[in-house]
């Protein structure tokens, strides 16, 4: 069985990759970091550290790799022959990769034809959906249709918290134990083989919106609660008993959205929290609010992890006083080498905190949400 995975970064390797190999794939990432793509095709396997008390490694066995800048024809002939496509690059990178995809795709209609499964790993709703749609918008009519009868993009979810790696083997990855990847059936071809340890569901968004309204909400909440407070760390932050109530006061906001909308036991959705927040703490990791922060446009955007579940919990009459102060901190994030946060600074220098929300967010400067965010902004302010 043959795997082509886009993004060979941190999750890439750490999770996606690892998963896959065991699973039986050989695993061909494509990336444009051509250091990592020599080393990969040179060594053909990688280490990965179980961020535990007993740190097990596990070596990634059966890659190789190519580059997506240097070997478009390579990945899409790696493409025609894959059993599963996936990737893990970062939502708004899809759009760079989807000229490659449909290239591959074509040739597959041209040869096999067979079943091919592309799965998006990416924090977003929807991601697979996406990059469907950007695949598509390179492919003619003939080859759309073509592609319907072979290829399929079920959405999906995936968790595990991999940090930025600074080690002197550029391969080796450390993550943390846990990982989740849910995949939706209802969208895979029928008769197909499923990958051990991935969970299939007929309907994804219970466990998307869960998935992305807990762990990243809370998660970026700490960073940029956390970056304010001058911690450059989410265990450094989640140090602080004063941040740690605020990032669980965030979740039980969006706890009480999930519950109510997708009718999960309240206990067990507890429990599902204080897990979290345990993760953030992991000892054995450490995870820079920089990279937890990262792309403040991305999350701050209206289908994201603040924006969505503040306006599901208005829609709703639910609290969202936290979430607003969360989407606040989010518009002080204010870090080097993050183009976003750049924009982001630039904007509010410009055009001031108001309409910098309603740019980024969507919300009418009117809508209660957009208020309580500005209140929540000055409050910080001071
Ligand atoms: N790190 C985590 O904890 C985690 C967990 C779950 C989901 N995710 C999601 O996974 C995705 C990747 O995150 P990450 O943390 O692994 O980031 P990362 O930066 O470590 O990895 C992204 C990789 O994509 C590569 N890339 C960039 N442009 C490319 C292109 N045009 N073609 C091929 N490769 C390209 C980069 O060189 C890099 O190796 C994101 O959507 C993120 O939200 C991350
Ligand atoms: O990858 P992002 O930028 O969407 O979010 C940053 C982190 O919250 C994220 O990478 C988590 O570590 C991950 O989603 C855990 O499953």
């Amino acid at each position: 069985m043959k795997a082509v995975h886009f993004g060979a970064g941190n999750i890439g390797r750490g999770f996606i990759g690892l998963l896959l190999s065991q699973a039986g794939y050989e695993v061909c990432f494509v990336d444009v970091n051509e250091a990592v793509v020599a080393e990969l095709k040179r060594r053909g396997e990688y280490p990965v550290t179980l961020a535990s008390e007993d740190r097990e490694t596990v070596t990634v066995q059966h890659v190789t790799a190519l580059s997506s800048v240097t070997q478009a024809s390579e990945v899409a002939a790696a493409i025609a022959e894959a059993d599963i496509v996936t990737t893990a690059v970062g939502v708004s990178i899809l759009k760079h990769i989807a000229g490659v995809l449909a290239g591959g795709i074509r040739l597959r209609a041209a040869g096999s034809a067979a079943p091919l499964h592309v799965i998006a790993c990416e924090n977003a709703i929807g991601g697979s959906a996406q990059l469907k749609e950007l695949v598509y918008a390179q492919l003619d009519e003939e080859s759309r249709s073509s592609a319907d009868s072979f290829a399929a993009f079920p959405n999906a979810a995936v968790d595990r918290i991999v940090p930025l790696q600074q080690h002197d083997d550029i391969l080796k990855v450390v993550v943390e134990p846990f990982y989740e990847w849910v995949v939706d059936s209802s969208q895979m071809i029928p008769g197909y083989t499923p990958i051990p340890g991935v969970h299939y569901v007929d309907h994804l968004e219970p466990y998307i919106e869960r998935k992305l309204f807990t762990v990243n909400t809370g998660h970026c909440s700490a960073a940029y609660l956390g970056e304010l407070r001058g911690y450059e760390t989410i265990q450094q932050a989640m140090a602080d008993e004063r941040l740690t109530s605020q990032v669980r006061e965030v979740l039980e906001e969006t706890g009480a959205v999930l519950i109510q909308k997708h009718g999960f036991d309240e206990a067990g959705h507890s429990k599902y929290i204080d897990k979290i927040l345990e993760r953030f703490r992991n000892p054995a990791l450490t995870d820079e609010t920089s990279r937890v922060g990262r792309s403040p446009i991305r999350k701050l955007s209206a289908n994201d992890r603040l924006v969505s579940p503040a306006l599901q919990a208005y829609d709703r009459g639910l609290r969202y006083a936290a979430l607003a102060r969360s989407m606040a901190a989010a518009l002080r994030f204010d870090v080097q080498d993050d183009p976003e946060s750049a924009e982001l600074q630039a904007s509010i220098a410009a055009n001031g905190p108001g309409a910098t929300v309603t740019r980024y967010t969507g919300l009418a400067a009117d809508h209660s949400v957009h208020r309580s965010v500005m209140t929540e902004y000055n409050e910080l302010k001071k």
